[in-house]
């Protein structure tokens, strides 16, 4: 299976469970597999062929602009949901992370993988 990386993706967002956290913007760390297979836009050359990283990266900031959720759960859910439908991706793997959510973890967060991966049974 090919897969598209996005790795470390900076996003500001309005997220949280405490009332304190509905009134500010903080940011999430976003890491994505996509799957896709590469072979035709590698054998052209033509990123028409592929998925569009930077497309993606664009389309995932403004989703994080235009939502507000109080769980990492319902963000990376929702994301994941628009993601596949939105650019026709089988199958995917995202871990969303809110760093200084924890001040003694660098990072909390989730990971989730939805749909098929191409090619199994
Ligand atoms: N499993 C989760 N636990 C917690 C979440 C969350 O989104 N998923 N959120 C919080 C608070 O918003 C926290 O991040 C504020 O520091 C607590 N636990």
């Amino acid at each position: 299976m090919d897969l598209v990386l996005i790795e470390s993706l900076g996003v500001d967002t309005v997220i949280g469970v405490y009332a304190w956290e509905r009134t500010i913007s903080q940011r999430l760390l976003l890491d994505l597999e996509l799957a896709t297979d590469i072979r035709p836009a590698a054998a052209e050359d033509d990123i028409a062929q592929t998925l569009d990283y930077a497309a993606v990266c664009e389309r995932i900031n403004r989703f994080a602009a235009d939502h507000d959720v109080a769980l990492v759960e319902t963000f990376a859910e929702r994301l994941a949901a628009t993601l596949r439908e939105e650019f026709g991706i089988a199958w995917l793997r995202l871990t969303v992370r809110k760093p200084g959510a924890v001040p003694a973890a660098a990072a909390v967060g989730v990971r989730i993988e939805r749909g098929t991966p191409p090619g199994s049974p």
